[in-house]
């Protein structure tokens, strides 16, 4: 979005917001403006796009390797966490740079390094859980295919 549509006069609606310059008016609307946020992450992050592959492709081996619905689960949730906190990451660094375009300031710097840390740490929970998950089936595999 470029700033000068970040300008304009808050559009007439019913439904008026004090601090917003719109508010979606329903359910639908407000799904497509998530569904945009997706979009724009694919679109202009490249973690975003690493992690959803990886995400895809760490589902696409425990149908493979038959893992238990729990562990699917589990999975799932890590996922989706991972691809949370890049999202999180997305928002905050847009805000900051908002806020301070392309001056340096230790906050920016902060709230930069803080959100992309998160990520970090969700990252390596995900390798984790991958690893708890994924190992023992795969060395079943691995044994019974050198035997
Ligand atoms: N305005 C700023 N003031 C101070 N430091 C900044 C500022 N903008 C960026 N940085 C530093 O540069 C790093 C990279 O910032 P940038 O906005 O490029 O994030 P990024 O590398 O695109 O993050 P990601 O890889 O998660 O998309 C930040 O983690 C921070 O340390």
């Amino acid at each position: 979005m470029s700033i000068s549509s970040n300008l304009q006069t808050a559009p007439k609606s019913k439904k008026e917001s004090k601090t917003a310059w719109q508010v979606a008016p329903n359910l639908f609307t407000s799904f497509r403006y998530a569904w945009a946020g997706i979009i724009y992450a694919v679109r202009t992050q490249r973690n975003f796009r690493i992690h959803l592959g990886i995400g895809l492709v760490a589902l696409f081996l425990g149908v493979m390797l038959h893992i238990k619905a729990i562990e699917a689960a589990v999975v799932a949730i890590t996922i989706s966490a991972v691809l949370v906190m890049e999202l999180m990451n997305t928002a905050l660094e847009s805000v900051v740079d908002l806020t301070v375009g392309q001056t340096y300031h230790e906050l920016a710097k902060i709230a930069k390094d803080c959100a992309a840390g998160a990520v970090l740490i969700s990252a390596m929970a995900a390798l984790l859980v991958a690893g708890f998950i994924y190992l023992p089936p795969l060395l079943v595999l691995l044994n019974t295919g050198i035997a």
